[in-house]
């Protein structure tokens, strides 16, 4: 294997190890995955001012979100089946983020339990709520991070029901795979993820399965998900966890204006611009084309984060130029994970910190804190 220098080669390493279902999964978005594309592309016209001969030396990219000190503005997005794309992948993804400096967030949807992740990798992580009908078992989970230590709760909003993707229909996604001829032969040719995921009992989903009587089929994910979920989630609930969770709150998935708005007055702590990565509502905005028009809207009221379409230091610095205090790697790190496990994380966090904190020297900015629209092309960024 050739040196790994950027995200995209995490990619194409990940692509070879991880089963074929597991890093679909992770590697597409909804239908026509039009927004899913989109993500990352509208990051490429926006260009950036280059300044000389000024002070470049020594640089921080430290800064806060929700008022918790980290080494950059990114954290580790909730994703749903980590522990598939390596074994024990939400421990492994947790310590990397742990030693690097940064938050990992642990999904509802997880292999490994909150428990797991607090015993193995330590406490402070935090969380990401789904909202089922059995509020009991809501209850319950958000006591079960309140007692793991959990530094904000992330309640995301854009997922009720599921988008539909196809490549996760045509591979009859489930977790573990079913013993199909068609995923054993796969499965062959896959030795170092079998033999990793033989060696942990960790194979279910964690924070589920014994948690709730009677759950311990999962293996049609999008019923199961369809029967599970409430689509009946509005403000109102909102209100009900903020406080019942009594912490730092983040409301995920947040693309509208009028959304961000009612955000405000949950009296939430920060919100995220999403679109969950193109994987819910294909034909969304991409989310930093949405950005700027949120911003305008309650910038001064609450802050803001974004993810959706991050793959190098460069999308972390424009989308930070554009208002987020804070943004979310999902694929980034979930590549890393699938390539090299514990260590791909902590590469795919080394190849974002230095893309970030080099293109702040070439832009001529030694503190995160004072980069602002002003790093950016005039006409080339969107705006509100
Ligand atoms: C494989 C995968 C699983 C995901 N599962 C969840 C989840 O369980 N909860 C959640 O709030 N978001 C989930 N997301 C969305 C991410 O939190 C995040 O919004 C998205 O990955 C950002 O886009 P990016 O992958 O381009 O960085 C998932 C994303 C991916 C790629
Ligand atoms: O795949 C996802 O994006 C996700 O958030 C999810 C939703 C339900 C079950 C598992 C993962």
């Amino acid at each position: 294997m050739t040196v790994i220098t950027c995200i995209e080669d995490l990619r194409r390493l990940a692509q070879r190890r991880v089963p074929r279902m597991f890093y679909d999964y992770a590697d597409s978005g909804a239908w026509t995955e039009s927004t899913y594309r989109a993500n990352e592309q509208d990051f490429q016209p926006i260009r950036l001012r280059q300044r000389v001969a000024v002070p470049m030396e020594p640089r921080s990219t430290r800064t806060t979100m929700v008022g918790q000190p980290m080494a950059m503005p990114v954290a580790l997005a909730p994703t749903g089946l980590t522990g598939m794309q390596h074994a024990d992948g939400e421990i492994l993804a947790a310590r990397a983020a742990r030693a690097f400096g940064v938050p990992f967030t642990l999904s509802t949807m997880s292999i490994c339990s909150i428990e797991d992740v607090a015993e193995h990798a330590g406490r402070g992580f935090w969380f990401q709520l789904y909202v089922m009908r059995d509020r009991d078992f809501v209850a319950r989970l958000i006591d079960r991070a309140k007692a793991a230590g959990c530094g904000a709760l992330v309640l995301t909003l854009d997922l009720q029901i599921l988008g539909q993707r196809h490549k996760d229909l045509k591979n009859g996604l489930s977790a573990p795979p079913k013993p199909t001829l068609a995923n054993l032969i796969n499965l062959a040719t896959k030795p170092r993820w079998c033999w990793n995921m033989l060696r942990t009992p960790r194979r279910q989903f964690g924070n589920i399965v014994g948690h709730v009587k009677g759950v311990d089929d999962m293996s049609s994910l999008s019923a199961w998900t369809q029967q599970q979920f409430d689509p009946t989630l509005n403000w109102r609930d909102v209100e009900w966890i903020k406080n019942r969770w009594g912490g730092k709150l983040i409301l995920k998935g947040i693309m509208d204006p009028i959304d961000a708005r009612l955000a405000v007055q949950s009296g939430a702590d920060a919100i995220v611009v999403s679109n969950h990565g193109g994987r819910q509502l294909d034909g969304a905005e991409s989310a930093i084309r949405a950005l700027p028009r949120i911003v305008d809207a309650v910038g001064g009221q609450i802050e803001i984060h974004m993810d959706s379409g991050i793959r190098s230091g460069q999308d972390v610095l424009k989308a930070r130029a554009l208002g987020a205090r804070g943004t979310y790697i999902g694929r980034a790190f979930l590549y890393g994970l699938g390539a090299l496990g514990e260590a791909g994380v902590t590469k795919a966090l080394q190849i974002i910190h230095r893309e970030l904190e080099l293109t702040m020297a070439f832009t001529g900015h030694t503190d995160i804190e004072t980069v602002d629209r002003s790093v950016l092309v005039e006409g080339t960024y969107p705006t509100a």
